[in-house]
């Protein structure tokens, strides 16, 4: 059967709406879910017919394990040993480079590990595109001009103008204010140990937690703070506001996004990974979570119109002299850039208005996310924050340039292997919007014994990039692949992957890769750099877990302590001497 015939699918959907019509509540009510389920795989129909192709039924992978959510919620808690993240089970990926899941209703999902695979897909972004779906989520949460929605044309024209943006030099210029907003964080963390903030609940408060806050240590959870950080980063980098979350002023927009954090963090980890798992039937997030996702977006859109208005009226006013003094934001750059382009090029208020939503949504929580983890390590291995600060009191300077830092090739690496070990972003999916032969760098076996080196997929097949699985697959990075070993940075792999940095899949490849790389990085190291002077990190003596979880809640959740799950990363913090 075509997709042509669909409507003959619909037929029996028809005839159950009509006798559900004339019929009592109590009859009505089992009917409509009968409906509902008819109306999904009615409505899931080309999906599965899309993922039959011999080829790609032949790949091995999970067995199903729910008719209606196949594998999804298998790999939802599948965190490896020693806090490493990957996207999907080790136990699918190392037996099974290449391979197929099973998705809603009967649906399946291409995935790959093989770098030839990976180069392919993200190469050929006409071919593989994000699913409406995914866009439709997306939509809500950075508008539509944004350059993570825009495909095709509108995206290589966006991704020109924004390019040099995000270059090596205009990134060293922006270090400075990486600087400013590192000591705001200092003198927070400094603060924790003010006598006047006796009593404030720094972190979730556990039995016995008395005994560890005296003695020169306090509970921190670090990770609240971190996040304050690379949102007042933004903020200013971004787009020259000042959130002044670190301080804690009082602000719309900052206060809208408190509130949303809060609410995301009470759903428990297992009711939003499900949410996520849900997305590509629901689009919807819980109610309260919407609203209050919404409301700071309404913020965000007002900061952002009255801050290009500003600059354009500025622009303006100079009479469109592009050597201008704007700023040396990342806004300022682009409507600098957006003066010399030709007409048609141009962006418009809107589209740098949605730039800027995106910049909020990709660039703060991913980073802050990574620093969490990085501070997390330190507590957890004390030999690597001591190599680590004796490298940085090599520097004089309490803010050495750009290069001084990028010359300090313990902190490169360490930043490497955090980047790997926790990729804040764990997979990304996209479909095939034509039918496509993927060719594979290492041929596999199939179901039938055969060895596999390409694969058909037809028109409509989701396909998933698992980038934390591939940041630790042994066929790249060898048999100890996920210990946390700064050190084995020194050494180039000799397998090759398409990612953008340091063989990484963290910020993925070809020319959809993360734009703001270069930028998350260098904040990283400008934190560490400053926290690592003045304060020593160690882990709580009962050890808590640090689990993260797919979806729209990036943040790191605790679990032990005796309390419940929540967005929290408690550590020991030390001032030195
Ligand atoms: C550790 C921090 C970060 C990580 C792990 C990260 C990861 C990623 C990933 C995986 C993608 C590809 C998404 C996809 O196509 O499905 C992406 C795209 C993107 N990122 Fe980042 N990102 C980080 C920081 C930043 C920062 C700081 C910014 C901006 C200030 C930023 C801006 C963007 C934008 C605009 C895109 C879309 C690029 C395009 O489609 O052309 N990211 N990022």
């Amino acid at each position: 059967m075509t997709n042509s015939s669909l409507p003959q699918v619909l037929a029996p959907v028809a005839a159950v709406a009509a006798v559900v019509a004339g019929t009592s509540l109590l009859v009505t009510v089992p009917a409509a879910l009968v409906l509902v389920a008819l109306l999904t795989w009615a409505y899931l129909y080309p999906y599965r017919r899309a993922s039959l192709h011999p080829s790609f039924a032949n790949l091995h992978g999970p067995v199903n394990s729910s008719a209606v959510f196949g594998n999804w919620r298998d790999f939802l808690d599948s965190a490896n040993d020693d806090g490493t993240d990957s996207s999907l089970p080790l136990e699918w990926t190392e037996p099974w480079p290449t391979g197929r899941i099973h998705g809603f209703f009967g649906t399946h999902i291409f995935y790959s590990t093989d770098p030839g695979a990976m180069s392919y897909m993200l190469a050929n972004d006409e071919v593989f595109q994000k699913p409406p779906r995914l866009l439709n989520l997306l939509g809500i949460l950075v508008g539509g001009q944004g350059l993570l929605m825009l495909e095709g044309n509108p995206h290589r024209r966006a991704r020109k103008a924004m390019n040099p943006t995000f270059g090596p030099p205009a990134i060293r210029e922006l270090v400075p204010l990486f600087y400013d907003k590192a000591f705001e964080l200092r003198d927070k963390f400094a603060s924790f140990f003010d006598p006047a903030n006796d009593g404030v609940a720094l972190a979730r408060r556990a039995e016995g937690d008395d005994k560890i806050v005296v003695g020169g240590r306090r509970k921190v959870d670090v990770q609240k703070p971190l996040a304050e950080f690379a949102l007042d980063v933004i903020g200013t980098a971004g787009f020259s506001h000042d959130t002044a979350a670190l301080n804690s002023s009082p602000s719309e927009f900052t206060d809208a996004w408190r509130a949303m954090q809060v609410s995301l963090g009470q759903k428990g980890k297992r009711e939003l990974a499900q949410l996520f798992a849900m997305m590509p039937v629901l689009e919807k997030i819980p109610v309260d979570a919407q609203v209050k996702m919404t409301a700071y977006n309404d913020a965000a859109v007002k900061v952002g119109k009255r801050l290009v208005g500003n600059k354009m009226a500025a622009l303006e006013a100079a009479g469109g002299d592009a050597k201008s003094e704007l700023g040396r934001d990342l806004v300022s750059l682009l409507l600098k850039s957006n003066l010399a382009s030709k007409t048609s090029e141009k962006m418009t208020t809107d589209e740098i208005v949605d730039q800027i939503r995106t910049f909020l949504f990709a660039g703060a929580e991913t980073t802050a996310v990574a620093m969490s983890y990085a501070l997390w390590r330190l507590g957890r291995h004390p030999e690597m924050q001591d190599k680590l600060r004796k490298e940085i009191l090599t520097v004089e300077e309490d803010n050495p340039s750009f290069d001084t830092l990028n010359g300090l090739t313990y902190l490169e690496y360490f930043v490497r292997e955090i980047l790997r070990i926790h990729s804040p972003v764990s997979n990304t999916i996209r479909m095939a919007m034509s039918d496509v032969v993927i060719p594979l760098s290492k041929p596999t076996k199939g179901r039938d014994g055969s060895l596999v080196d390409s694969v058909v997929l037809r028109k409509g097949t989701t396909v998933m990039i698992p980038i934390a699985s591939v940041n630790v697959a042994s066929s790249i990075w060898g048999p100890d692949a996920t210990t946390f070993n700064p050190d084995r940075h020194a050494t180039e792999p000799t397998i090759k992957t398409p990612g953008i940095y340091a063989n990484l899949m963290t910020f993925i490849g070809g020319p959809r890769n993360c734009i703001g790389y270069r930028f998350s990085i260098a904040e990283i190291k400008v934190a560490l750099f400053v926290l690592l002077r003045s304060f020593s990190f160690e882990v709580l003596p009962d050890m808590p877990e640090q689990r993260r979880m797919p979806g729209i809640d990036l943040r790191s959740y605790s679990l032990g302590q005796g309390l419940p799950l929540a967005p929290e990363m408690p550590l020991l913090v030390r001032v030195l001497e």
